[in-house]
């Protein structure tokens, strides 16, 4: 299982900076995905991000494109009503990863058809981040999974209890905010996401 943390607007970034640090060794993939701060922001939060010991390969930056590919950042990641799609982005910027969120299994086939080497199909359970809308489920992630050739990752309302049931949709991975960030232990909680990628990678 893949396991993408995606940063949020709920905690100051040098909170998050702080937390992170402490989950470090357990973290594949940050996600940096804040629709607010201006692109000078922006790399300086990834620069401090590189001070505690991420990669840049290992960040994924949300929408901007140009940056993610000048700033040499392992992928970049567009919404669902992005005005990019993968085909551009490989175009301009072959070495980036793109991946594409997704809400139905039509936009799945065509997101891949166009490219994107990954999908967010979400949110599969009820999040806090989507207040009110209702959540998608198990069936319709396997369906996606099933109908497309590229990893999809699993969003919304991701916790600890619920990984082993999205791994049996076939899922290739998870992609999470609040149980990380708001969790009393990150070290733990991280470290639990990570366990349980080797554990399934062992007996895939
Ligand atoms: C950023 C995002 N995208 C979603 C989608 O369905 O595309 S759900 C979501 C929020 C995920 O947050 P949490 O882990 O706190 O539920």
């Amino acid at each position: 299982m893949t396991w993408h943390l995606i940063t949020t607007q709920k905690w100051p970034f040098h909170i998050q900076v702080r937390k992170l640090r402490h989950a470090l060794q357990y973290i594949d993939v940050v996600h940096i995905r804040d629709k607010e701060s201006s692109l000078q922001r922006l790399k300086q939060q990834i620069d401090q991000l590189c001070k505690i010991g991420l990669s840049r390969g290992q960040m994924i930056l949300n929408e901007h494109v140009e940056a993610a590919a000048a700033w040499d950042l392992g992928g970049v990641h567009l919404s669902s009503h992005s005005t990019w799609n993968a085909n551009d982005v490989k175009e301009k910027a072959p070495h980036l990863q793109v991946g594409v969120s997704v809400h139905s299994r039509d936009e799945a086939l065509a997101r891949a058809e166009e490219g994107a080497d990954y999908l967010y199909y979400g949110h599969v359970y009820r999040s806090s981040s989507k207040p009110g809308e209702e959540p998608r489920g198990l069936a319709a992630l396997q369906s996606v999974v099933q109908a497309v050739p590229i990893p999809v990752l699993a969003i919304g309302g991701i916790t600890r209890e619920r990984i082993t049931e999205i791994s049996q949709t076939g899922a290739a991975g998870i992609a999470m905010i609040s149980s990380f960030w708001d969790a009393e232990d990150v070290e733990e909680e991280a470290r639990y996401f990570r366990n349980f990628k080797q554990v399934n990678y062992e007996t895939t």
